[in-house]
């Protein structure tokens, strides 16, 4: 299945870092995320049932990281792909976790994982 359902530049509040000063404060995190979904039942049925709702995942991301504080981007890529994959089904993803300035020289830094099977 090459469909997808997708989320680009989805910007998250939260506490993350591995260092002290970063544990007091909260920081912006960017998700990219690609799902894969069979678009053609929603796509002949025009019913959100029927589709993997991107605004409803966007909460569950958000939510989601809010509550995980991780360390690592690592933990929350992990974290991420495993809540998405049990509470909607999806069976394959990939997504990447942007830390806007962490390293001030870089234009971007931040981790890429997919997980599960097309
Ligand atoms: N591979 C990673 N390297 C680093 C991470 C990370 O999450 N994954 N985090 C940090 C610090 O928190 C940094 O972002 C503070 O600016 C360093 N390296």
């Amino acid at each position: 299945m090459a469909d997808t359902v997708f989320i680009e530049g989805l910007v998250v509040e939260t506490v993350v870092g591995v260092y002290d000063w970063e544990r007091e404060v909260a920081q912006s995190l960017v998700i990219d995320l690609e799902m894969a979904w069979d678009n053609r039942v929603p796509g002949c049925s025009d019913d959100v049932a029927d589709a993997l709702d991107y605004g409803a995942v966007s909460e569950c991301v958000d939510a989601c990281l809010k509550r995980l504080q991780p360390q690592l981007l690592e933990r929350a890529a992990e974290e991420l792909a495993a809540v998405l994959q049990a509470e909607f089904g999806v069976g394959w993803l990939r997504l990447a976790i942007r830390k806007p300035g962490a390293v001030p020289d870089a234009a971007a830094v931040g981790v890429r994982i997919e997980r599960g099977v097309r």
